[in-house]
């Protein structure tokens, strides 16, 4: 099992939270947006929006609020639910939302022709739905009415072609426990109709609101966090999809103190007739307490050396490996036997442990260190004996990872090679920037079982597309797995499956390859997972292209009419005009500009730092990475292991339409160069279509300012020499430290444009937090972003500054910067200026925009691939 679990996130509910309702029905939307990006920070991977409130215009808060959010790149990578019980609030939600909505809910209350009615119009916008299990006779309480109405449901929304994997069935939890008998079985009732469901209505998913089942425990927050813990357990099991939780009200299972834990078992699985008053005394032992923080002991190296290897495996402790991996090897005569004995053992334990969400990545990536180290040891004895013609021992199969042309470092497929190693399969990474032939040529030559492709910046979408038509041309079979930042299932589907008839696999994140990795190598499941997957995708471009034909762009000229007009402000002469550079700053000086929740992320850990530390699910593993991590820091600025450079200028600059003109010198009478930007084209009731070229004047005294910073030289080297020593975890967490100092030196290099070299800042400086919540005046945008995803645009940005030379980074052919750990951006002074996101262009400004930049069409479609609201 694989801890797919999506976590629905409920803040923005203002039926559900006083806080949210309040700002609504202030109209304070700037707070209540903040309220959104602060769920999907705290890792919601889907945001609920509901506006039921009976004071409150629905249809146009909804409108409001999702069109806000809608311009907020980091929010708007989730999908939004739209919750409504009105039908005309969701069908207001549907109109504004870009990427794939969920309507929350439908259901059979009024009978079949409404609910086929919904149904209908939902297919349309390509939304999936949340069914209720609800009909004409009331809410279903018990299995077998949860599953009557559910199979109805789904017979019904089938026969009019609706996509059974846009089917979402809601069977309702009640809360258990209430004193009355005939709501005691109620989890258990969710729990055998989410079984059911799940095994004879292919494709439909499962959800529900975790939250109601401790109801009657208000007030007693360990007793209701044990049993929210220990009916997902379950449920998951028996194969609930999402829900809605509240990470923060979570205990880990296994955390839980056994008596607590029976008791609250026995309640959510019904086990005992007086199973509600016995978790009522237990409970009052409880009350006023969080989750304990495990106490640090010794006792396990009393146990067996089986045992100890198993825990040292599990805990991640290098210290004792060597002299437990001889002792091994003494007890059980072979070092094979070692190897596939209690080592593999302890790996599987590792694999459970993470499989069921009882383990994290960086935990696992630690596991596979004491791993590496107990086989280092044992390798010479293993050389001795294939002398004398014993066998090695065998991997279950064989994977080969690229990241491909034109793109750098990954941590992303890092991660994914270790956890793949740990579970027992051969890894052959062959690193990054590799062409197409390289990839192949050396998958056939070691006759891999699966090929394993990462990509981070858009570009590379089109190089893998090239992978998959050569590997159709020279007739491969092996299945190709595509992952990384910039990939999507919508894209996999669309764009790379096509090309390639034998498996085209989108992996998500690291924790889901080892699932995928084994269907695909599987006999007996291979055909099947493929096939599953080739619906899935096949429903996926039916929707997509349904949408396609949906997008109504307006006209370029019309989105330029409805430009952003500049408030009125004196853009100040910068103190220092023209480009600064900035060589070898001490690593120690960036040091407090480090913004932290990234960087748990890298480690597919979510959730905004500090926070994090204490969160009930991932504080312990994000306290222990975090103390790792300040270890790791500590000696890399005091041995100082990369080198740091940065160039910053200021640009006498005026708009000309959606270009900006970058002038030789202040007279403003010779052109320089320029830079182009994208306008948006979506349907606007309120505001403008903007373009970044909207933020400076077209007349008139205007600067724009560019920069460009590295952290990354040095990284390779010791990234090399971690792994040669056999420490991926050590490796993973340099380069993860290189990609923090580089945006820390972005945040640093900024302040000093704002207060120094353009000087516009005056006061105290912020603080850390006031700077990673952006509240200073202006932005620094970058090429390949959401307000300008042409990243072609680094090389008129690298050519102003000399960033080449000035600061050693360069560009590879799709325009990522090398050394990997660089960051680099425009500046823009004006108060108004603001991040948003192109969206996606009408064919207009796609000639425009290539006649400006002076390329033919198919060259300008090619780089603006993503952004394309048309088949080209
Ligand atoms: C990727 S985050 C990095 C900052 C974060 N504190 C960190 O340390 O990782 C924010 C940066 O992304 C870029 N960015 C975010 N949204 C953008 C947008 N809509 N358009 C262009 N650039 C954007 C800007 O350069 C912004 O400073």
């Amino acid at each position: 099992m694989q801890p797919t679990f999506v976590n629905i996130g409920e803040r923005t509910n203002v039926t559900g939270s006083a806080k949210f309702r309040k700002l609504i029905k202030s109209g304070d939307y700037a707070a209540a947006v903040e309220v959104a990006r602060q769920q999907v920070e705290n890792g919601a991977q889907v945001i609920d929006v509901n506006m039921d409130e009976g004071m409150l215009d629905g249809v146009e808060a909804m409108q409001t609020f999702l069109r806000l959010i809608a311009s907020e790149p980091d929010i708007a990578r989730v999908p939004v639910m739209i919750d409504s019980s009105k039908w005309e609030v969701i069908e207001a939600g549907l109109k504004q939302v870009q990427g794939k909505p969920i309507v929350n809910s439908i259901s059979l209350k009024e009978g079949e022709g409404p609910f086929l009615e919904q149904a209908r119009k939902c297919m349309r916008y390509g939304a999936a739905v949340v069914v209720m299990a609800f009909d004409e006779q009331g809410q279903a309480d018990t299995a077998e009415r949860k599953i009557e109405i559910c199979t109805r449901s789904y017979k019904l929304l089938t026969s009019i072609g609706f996509p059974p994997e846009d089917i979402i069935f809601d069977p309702n939890i009640f809360a258990v426990a209430t004193g009355i008998d005939e709501h005691s079985n109620y989890g258990v009732d969710f729990i055998e109709a989410t079984k059911a469901i799940k095994e004879t209505l292919p494709g439909a998913k499962v959800s529900g609101g975790v939250s109601n089942v401790s109801f009657s425990f208000r007030g007693n927050d360990a007793v209701r966090e044990a049993m929210h813990s220990v009916f997902l357990y379950h449920a998951i099991r028996a194969g609930m999809d999402m829900g809605i939780v509240n990470a923060g009200q979570l205990a880990i299972y296994d955390d839980i103190p056994p008596k607590l834990k029976d008791a609250v078992e026995d309640v959510i699985l019904n086990r005992r007739e007086d199973a509600t008053e016995r978790l009522l005394d237990v409970a009052e032992e409880y009350r006023g307490q969080g989750a304990k923080a495990r106490e640090q002991d010794l006792s396990w190296r009393e146990q067996e050396v089986e045992k100890r290897l198993e825990h040292a495996l599990v805990k991640g402790i290098t210290e004792y490996i060597v002299e437990d991996t001889e002792e091994a090897r003494q007890k059980l005569g072979r070092p094979l036997h070692v190897i596939e004995g209690p080592l593999m053992d302890g790996m599987n334990v590792v694999g459970d442990l993470f499989g069921s969400g009882k383990m994290f990545l960086p935990q696992v990536v630690k596991s596979a260190r004491v791993m590496k180290a107990a086989v280092a040891y044992l390798e010479p004895f293993m050389e001795e004996e294939r002398l004398a013609g014993g066998k090695a021992p065998e991997a279950k199969g064989r994977v080969l990872m690229a990241t491909v042309k034109g793109d750098v470092h990954d941590i992303g497929k890092n991660i994914v090679g270790v956890v793949l190693q740990c579970n027992n399969y051969e890894v052959i990474d062959l690193g990054v920037m590799v062409p197409a032939n390289d990839i192949l040529d050396k998958a056939e030559e070691h006759k891999v079982d699966v090929i394993g492709l990462s990509g981070l910046i858009t570009p590379s979408l089109d190089e893998m597309v090239g992978v998959a038509k050569e590997m159709t041309r020279r007739g491969m079979t092996q299945p190709l797995m595509i992952g990384g930042a910039t990939t999507s299932k919508a894209h996999t589907a669309v764009k790379i499956a096509p090309a390639y008839e034998n498996g085209v696999i989108y992996v998500a994140d690291a924790s889901r390859a080892v699932g995928v990795v084994s269907d695909l190598i599987s006999e007996d499941r291979k055909a099947d997972y493929l096939a599953s997957i080739a619906n899935e995708y096949d429903s996926v471009r039916q929707s997509f292209s349904k949408r396609q034909r949906q997008d109504d762009r307006v006209s370029i000229a019309e989105a330029r009419a409805n430009g952003h007009a500049l408030t009125d402000w004196d853009v100040p002469t910068p103190k220092k005009p023209g480009v600064t550079v900035l060589r070898d700053i001490p690593l120690k000086e960036l040091v407090p500009y480090i913004d932290w929740t990234p960087f748990f992320a890298s480690w597919d850990l979510h959730g905004r730092f500090p926070a994090i530390l204490t969160d009930s699910v991932v504080g312990e593993a994000a306290r222990s990475l975090y103390a790792d991590a300040q270890k790791t820091l500590e000696k890399l600025v005091d041995e100082g292991w990369f080198t740091a450079h940065a160039v910053a200028g200021l640009f006498p600059a005026n708009r000309d339409g959606d270009d900006i003109v970058i002038w030789e010198d202040e007279s403003r009478t010779k052109e320089r160069t320029r830079l182009h930007t994208i306008r948006q084209q979506m349907k606007k009731s309120k505001g403008a279509n903007l373009a970044l070229a909207d933020f400076i004047k077209s007349e008139g005294e205007d600067w724009i300012g560019g920069f460009a910073v590295t952290a990354g030289h040095g990284e390779d080297e010791i990234v090399a020499k971690f792994n040669e020593a056999g420490d991926n975890y050590g490796s993973i967490m340099a380069s993860a430290l290189a990609d923090r100092l580089a945006e820390a030196m972005a945040e640093w290099l900024h302040e000093k444009v704002r207060r120094e070299l353009w000087g516009f800042e005056a006061g105290d400086p912020l603080s850390n937090a006031e700077l990673i919540a952006e509240k200073y005046q202006g932005i620094r945008p970058a090429p390949g972003y959401p307000a300008q995803p042409d990243h072609t645009e680094k090389r008129v940005l690298f050519d102003l500054l000399s960033a080449e030379e000035n600061a050693g980074i360069t560009l590879t052919e799709s325009f990522a910067m090398q050394p990997g750990a660089a960051v680099s951006g425009l500046y823009f002074a004006h108060p108004d200026a603001h991040y948003f996101g192109t969206g996606k262009i009408a064919k207009d400004q796609v000639e425009d925009y290539a006649r400006r930049k002076g390329w033919d069409l198919p060259t300008a479609e090619r780089w603006l691939a993503p952004i394309l609201a048309y088949e080209a």
